[in-house]
């Protein structure tokens, strides 16, 4: 298959806003590839590459200044071919090297090939619900039910495997995937809950009331002595750190996939900065001066036994008796099991004093829904956030003269389109903050008017609001009211962001 199948069904998926017609799309290119190109495709098609990060940005993409090629001539395994070069080729003298495989895989390629390429190695084709739609798609191509490839997809972590999984030995091959210890499963969210009375009313009695940490996600997985830790991005985070891997190589198991939240603790308790945790996530390596402690709240496999289809009451007999040694118990989730209405608004005072969001009721009959966000898990927060994607950002006026300031605020098109601006907001900014974005956004522009920038749809931002209200003036009909900045949020990506339909359902409420 020639890269120019592949860019002419992108394309083809930009042009339309219909679901259905997207995933068509993706489905005619996918039948007609050979079975050792369905995992490029794919993940190219779901906007990503398969050798993970490449490194490489506008500036090194801008010098590349190539006369396309007359006639398309590049296949899908040659450029693969050079993907994984380029992925081997790092360090130190890298860089003429990456700029001549770059190079030579640009001047191969004709002008609509090169549009695609760029988009594609610069993120930009990685928006949204592009995933979903490729997801439906492998279903259609190889003729089997989608939630067969959607539940082999969370299980592997991967798309791109699961779609020759499925292509190659439909069904079947799709129902052997299991969990594996050392490899990643999609976490699993929870929806909002209006109150905790909601939330109690809806789940009923057989609940669990846990404490709403703020801090990371962290899937932590055990196999003798050999501790990985990975995001909720599944992005590997071992290196960073160790403390992590120490606590939990202390339990008395052999093999365990276990999650939970981490993050930085005072000395008295409370919780640090949200930023103070994260900085641990990017850095190379620990900072003596901020520890992370753990808190597990779930046990996907424990010695040789999968979990993740029991319910929760069972996984979480599991982890208690993981963790029913004096020593590991500050490793639980703090939480009650079958409260009363009294004991669970106890917890939800409990956890609001100690410093946290909020907390989560969880079904104690669901089983772990990997990669979903169902109504087994809700969460309740006093204060509505919204995670949405930066669009561009303001030149300040007054004390913010030179800073960028006022961001424009975008939701998810859950169809796989642009983002849809609901709002702008320079509220909440700390100086630490105006700073960052002053220095970070010029890096991610895609132009630079005389106002401002306008940035590619990488960054979500947490938002507080007191409501949404309709507004002609906005493309979605609706307008956040008095929104404001709680934090950046580097643990999530756009295609995590909130949707505009999450947006328009808070004009009911
Ligand atoms: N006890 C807990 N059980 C489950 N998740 C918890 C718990 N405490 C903190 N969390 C965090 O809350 C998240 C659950 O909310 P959700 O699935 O909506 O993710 P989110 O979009 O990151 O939420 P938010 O933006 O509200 O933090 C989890 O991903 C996890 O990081």
């Amino acid at each position: 298959m020639l890269l120019a199948d592949v860019a002419a069904a992108s394309a083809a998926v930009a042009a339309t806003r219909s679901r259905t017609a997207k995933a068509a799309a993706v489905a005619d290119v996918l039948r007609r590839a050979e079975p050792g190109e369905v995992g490029p495709v794919t993940a190219w098609l779901a906007g990503d590459v398969r050798q993970g990060r490449l490194g490489v940005g506008w500036r090194t993409l801008a010098r590349l200044a190539h006369d396309p090629a007359a006639a398309p001539a590049l296949t899908v395994a040659a450029v693969d071919d050079a993907l994984t070069g380029l992925a081997a080729t790092s360090g130190a003298g890298s860089a003429a090297r990456r700029e001549a495989l770059l190079g030579a895989l640009f001047g191969a390629a004709t002008a609509d090939e090169q549009r695609f390429l760029v988009r594609l190695l610069t993120g930009e084709l990685r928006q949204g619900a592009l995933e979903g739609v490729v997801l439906d798609a492998v279903a259609a191509a190889a003729g089997v039910p989608a939630e067969a490839v959607r539940r082999a997809a969370m299980l592997s972590g991967s798309l791109p495997a699961t779609a020759a999984t499925a292509l190659g030995g439909g069904t079947d091959a799709l129902a052997a995937v299991r969990l594996e210890v050392g490899r990643p499963v999609r976490p699993m969210l929870a929806s909002p809950g209006a109150s905790l009375d909601d939330a109690l009313a809806d789940l009923g009695a057989e609940v669990t009331v846990e404490h709403k940490l703020d801090g990371a996600r962290i899937q932590v997985h055990r196999d003798g002595d050999e501790v990985r830790v990975w995001t909720r991005t599944l992005r590997e985070v071992t290196g960073a750190v160790p403390e992590l891997a120490d606590r939990v190589r202390a339990l008395p198991c052999t093999t365990a996939v276990l999650d939970g939240e981490t993050l930085a603790l005072d000395d008295d308790g409370a919780p640090r900065a949200f930023q103070d945790t994260m900085s641990r996530f990017g850095s190379a390596g620990p900072d003596p001066a901020v520890l992370l402690s753990p808190f597990l709240f779930d046990v996907l496999h424990l010695d040789g036994r999968d979990l993740l289809d029991e319910p929760l009451a069972v996984r979480l007999d599991a982890l208690e008796r993981l963790l029913a040694a004096p020593e590991h118990a500050p490793l639980r989730m703090p939480g009650v099991r079958r409260p009363t209405p009294e004991q669970a608004a106890g917890v939800l005072a409990e956890a609001l004093a100690a410093g946290h969001e909020g907390v989560v009721v969880k079904a104690l009959r669901a089983p772990y829904a990997a990669g979903r966000r169902g109504r087994a898990w809700q969460k309740v927060k006093p204060v509505h956030t919204l995670d949405l994607v930066v669009l561009a950002a303001e030149w300040g006026y007054g004390r913010r003269t030179g800073r960028l300031s006022n961001i424009s605020l975008g939701a998810r098109d859950p169809d796989g389109g642009e983002p849809v601006m609901v709002g702008k907001t320079f509220k909440g900014m700390t100086d630490e903050l105006l700073a960052w974005q002053t220095a970070t956004f010029p890096g991610l522009a895609v132009e630079a008017p005389a106002w401002g920038v306008r940035l590619r749809p990488e960054l979500v931002v947490e938002v507080a609001l007191d409501g949404v209200q309709r507004s002609p003036r906005y493309p979605g009909g609706v307008a956040l009211r008095f929104a404001r900045v709680v934090r950046y949020r580097p643990d999530k990506t756009p295609a995590e962001a909130d949707t505009i339909d999450a947006v328009r359902a808070l004009l009911a409420g």
